[in-house]
């Protein structure tokens, strides 16, 4: 299409239905988490998330976002347990943030909008042959969220921040691997879960979400890194950067949120 999606007034989340009808649907992401309506279920384990830092391969600026992807040719960096029935193998980290320090995040918690958002795509490699075919079925991925609040450096995060220069622009893609995901993430690995769907067109119903409770620091300059990229080539450096990059929260309709803890 020669219609390019993206968060900017012409072309942001507000228009997306009038090509992604499924922006409509019953079962969207992200969601406001109002920690009062969401019910504690004991039958949920706890996650078992088992990563090879070798398997990640390369850190890419898609234009809308940039990815760090991993080798998903074979079950070298995969996640079950918690509301998991099969094990899903990882493809790409990436994250979400907006123009301002007071919003960003895709997922809220109780109204609360924090500066960024984590994101860690798995696909269901036990029931679907590759990533395209689990993306058409209702639990083809599992995507871990982790919410960034405001704060000091994080260390974990300096070694993709570093490398944002090499990726400025749309295409551009750089070699990085020896890249622990779980460096990234909380102490608690505490959550909440409930179905939705991919925060970007197609918009596709096909994720068990996993927000985890507890949540990670981002500093303003590890922020401000982000903001540098570029959504597409451009001559003037401040007419493409990639300043906004999050969904808002979806109507709930007729889902639950169950916790993993009390
Ligand atoms: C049809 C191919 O579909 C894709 O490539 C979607 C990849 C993709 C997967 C998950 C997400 S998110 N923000 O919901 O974690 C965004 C984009
Ligand atoms: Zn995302």
């Amino acid at each position: 299409t020669s219609w390019k999606w993206g968060y900017e007034e012409h072309n942001g989340p507000e228009h997306w239905h009038e090509l992604f009808p499924l922006a409509y649907g019953e079962r969207q992401s992200p969601i406001d988490i109002q920690t009062k309506n969401v019910k504690y279920d004991p039958d949920l384990g706890p996650l078992k998330p088992a990563y090879d830092p070798t398997s990640a391969t390369v850190i890419l600026n898609f234009g809308h976002s940039f990815n760090v992807e991993f080798d998903d040719s074979d079950p070298v960096s995969v996640l079950s347990g918690g509301p998991l029935s099969e094990s899903y193998r990882l493809k790409q980290v990436h994250f979400h943030w907006g123009l301002t320090d007071d919003c960003g995040s895709e997922h809220t918690v109780d109204g609360v909008q924090y500066a960024s958002e984590l994101h860690m795509v798995h696909w269901n490699a036990e029931k679907y042959s590759d990533f395209v075919e689990a993306v058409s079925q209702p639990d083809g991925l599992a995507v871990i969220s982790c919410l960034l609040e405001l704060g000091e450096d994080n260390s974990a995060l300096q070694q993709i921040t570093d490398v944002l220069d090499s990726i400025k622009n749309k295409g551009e893609e750089a070699v990085f691997t020896d890249f622990d995901p779980m460096s990234l993430l909380p102490e608690s690995l505490d959550y909440w879960t409930y179905l939705g769907s991919i925060t970007v067109p197609p918009l596709l119903e096909c994720v068990i979400w996993i927000v985890l409770k507890d949540r990670i620091s981002i500093s303003p300059e590890q922020l401000a890194k982000f903001r540098s990229l570029h959504h597409s080539e451009c001559e003037d450096d401040n007419s493409c950067l990639m300043l906004s990059t999050f969904r808002p929260p979806q109507p709930l309709w007729n889902r639950e949120v169950r916790a993993s803890f009390k």
